[in-house]
């Protein structure tokens, strides 16, 4: 069993949950055993000069979990606890979250152990620049295409993009996707994930005959994934009455107004600004009475320490895996259901692909499109996780959406025969 606390590693609960998604579905073991191991994982150091003249030493990884439906795919993450099962557990689920998309690409992850607040811009600059240069060769458009992350945004994307094309004496837009437009990102990349937790989340209320209007959600996180969704939930009529960042929450009964919210943040103060009536612990806004929880933070949000303490009617996974195996097992006892990450935050990567098809074809779509496409992407994804959950009776959400992920991979693995 994996552990269980705060600290539960990643590669740990995603075997764990794979383990657990094989009572629904029957695999060959030799494909099981190869979709428990990522098949490569590169370790590089990262020596980038100071602004001082001085010189530091950081650690990059990326993991390759698995490219039997195309190259590997996914986001590349600073953050000073990266470590290399983080990445190879985050490669796994980007596997699977691909899959349950049907999109033609595999899972990847990786990261720098590094914590942003730490650097100038320059120094962030120089970082992104060299650890390109040390991934160059495991990366690129076919190969295997990096994507933001937490800590990560669209100008380390265009570094990314800028440093490969000019190793490879190409304009190569399509190595790393969630770019500025302007240098072929797409149009609505950004906002995708939390538009995807918003759409999934409405299309849970809907399938548990519960009205979005006047709900009420809170969110953890109030970066790209969380303030996204947090603005859209309140344009379909829901009451948003907490969001929080690493230093805590505020809170409003009656709702608070994300706009303003956003409006009165800046970048090391996001919601700290807003003039609300109440603030709110960060574990504290995990157990408020509410009709939708969206943890969008960090892994291992929800616990056995404060599972049982969860009053959402519904939880929507916004980050990658926020809940341990011990609280899936309350929420399942419990009846809550969770809609995991897999499918719910993969607005994301769906538009990243978007991306790439546009970086392919040299050919820009207007945000109506690129939303337009989501939200058909998203239904039909939806629409066979459902399929999955009301034929294997006792399932999870995550469970089914598993078996809708493994079902594609292992018919690839089986067309391709390796
Ligand atoms: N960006 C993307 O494309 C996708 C991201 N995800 C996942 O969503 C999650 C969030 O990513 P993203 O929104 O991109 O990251 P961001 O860096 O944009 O935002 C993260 C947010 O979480 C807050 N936060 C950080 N640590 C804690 C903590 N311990 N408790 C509460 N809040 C915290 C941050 O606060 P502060 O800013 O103050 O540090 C910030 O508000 C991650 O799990 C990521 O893997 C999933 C799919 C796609
Ligand atoms: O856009 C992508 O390629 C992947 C984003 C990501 O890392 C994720 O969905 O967790």
């Amino acid at each position: 069993m994996a552990d269980d606390s705060t600290d539960a590693s990643a590669v740990e609960t995603a075997r764990t949950q794979l383990d657990r998604a094989l009572d629904y579905i029957d695999i060959p073991e030799g494909i099981v055993e190869e979709l428990r191991e990522p098949h490569k994982v590169h370790r590089v150091s990262v020596p980038i000069e100071r602004d001082d003249g001085g010189r530091d030493v950081f650690v990059g990884y990326r993991s390759q979990h698995n490219n039997v439906r195309g190259p590997y795919k996914g986001g590349i993450r600073y953050q000073s606890d990266v470590d290399v099962g983080e990445c190879i557990g985050l490669s796994m689920w980007m596997t699977w979250k691909c899959a349950v998309m049907d999109l033609p690409f595999g899972g990847g992850k990786g990261g720098i152990a590094v914590d942003p607040s730490d650097l100038s811009e320059a120094e962030y600059e120089r970082l992104t620049r060299r650890f390109t240069e040390e991934i160059g060769e495991f990366v690129g458009p076919k190969r295997d295409v990096v994507a933001p992350d937490m800590g990560t945004d669209a100008q380390t994307m265009a570094w990314i993009m800028d440093e490969y094309s000019k190793e490879t004496d190409e304009t190569t837009p399509g190595v790393a996707t969630g770019k500025p437009p302007v240098v072929g990102g797409s149009y609505g990349r950004a906002k995708a994930p939390g538009r995807s937790v918003a759409t999934i989340a409405r299309e849970a209320f809907d399938y548990y005959d519960r009205d979005l209007d006047g709900a009420t959600v809170a969110v953890q996180g109030f970066g790209s994934v969380g303030a996204n969704a947090a603005s859209l939930l309140e344009e379909w009529g829901a009451d948003v009455v907490a969001v929080s960042d690493v230093d805590g929450g505020i809170r409003d009964p009656d709702g608070l107004d994300i706009e303003a919210v956003k409006e009165a943040g800046d970048e090391t103060n996001l919601v700290g600004d807003y003039d609300a009536p109440e603030t709110v612990e960060n574990g504290d806004l995990l157990t408020l009475d509410v009709d939708l929880l969206v943890p969008a933070a960090v892994g291992n949000a929800l616990t056995s320490e404060n599972a049982d303490d969860v009053r959402a009617a519904v939880i929507v996974e916004g980050a990658n895996g926020p809940t341990t195996i011990t609280a899936d097992d309350v929420f399942a006892e419990r009846g809550i259901p969770v809609i995991p990450d897999i499918l719910a935050n993969a607005g994301g990567v769906t538009v990243s692909y978007f991306e790439w098809l546009q970086d392919i074809n040299r050919r820009t779509w207007s945000e109506e499109r690129v939303n337009d496409e989501l939200e058909a992407e998203m239904t039909d994804a939806w629409d066979a996780v459902v399929s999955a959950y009301e034929d294997n009776d006792d399932a999870t959400w995550r469970e089914a959406a598993y078996v809708v992920a493994l079902d594609r991979v292992t018919d690839a693995h089986e067309a391709r025969g390796f």
